[in-house]
């Protein structure tokens, strides 16, 4: 079965998450990927990948995705959070990182994280 991935990036994040998902793009592409709206258009615009988009950040998306990890629907999250810009849904996005720590779902709110996830992800993957 597919990894099932969220990619999910703040606004001065998402320059970040391009960079990202370009050095794991062939890892990223046999996974099946769900994001967030703006960070989800980026990811198919610039980098080619085919992801399932939710609605924005700001109006619900991580809520939409904080349920499908509820429903088992997502292996691992890599969300890059702006710890230095108040967010409009502070709640939402505590919830996700919250359903994250309930479920034991693995959880990379950093570039530094993200890159030792995915690097571990990718290298499971191979036969
Ligand atoms: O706000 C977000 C996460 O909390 C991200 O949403 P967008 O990808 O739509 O910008």
């Amino acid at each position: 079965m597919k990894t099932r991935i969220a990619l999910i990036a703040h606004d001065k994040k998402k320059d970040d998450m391009i960079a990202l998902a370009t050095e794991y793009r062939d890892f990223l592409a046999t996974c099946s990927l769900v994001a967030t709206g703006t960070t989800g258009g980026r990811l198919v615009n610039e980098v080619g990948l085919q992801v399932e988009r939710k609605h924005s950040g700001p109006f619900g998306g991580d809520l939409q995705i904080g349920s499908l990890l509820v429903e088992g629907m997502i292996d691992c999250v890599i969300f890059l959070r702006d710890p230095m810009t108040p967010q409009p849904h502070e709640p939402d996005i505590n919830a996700l990182v919250r359903a994250c720590d309930v479920h034991n779902t693995p959880c990379a709110t950093n570039m530094a994280s993200a890159h030792l996830v995915l690097s571990q992800l990718q290298l499971r993957a191979q036969p």
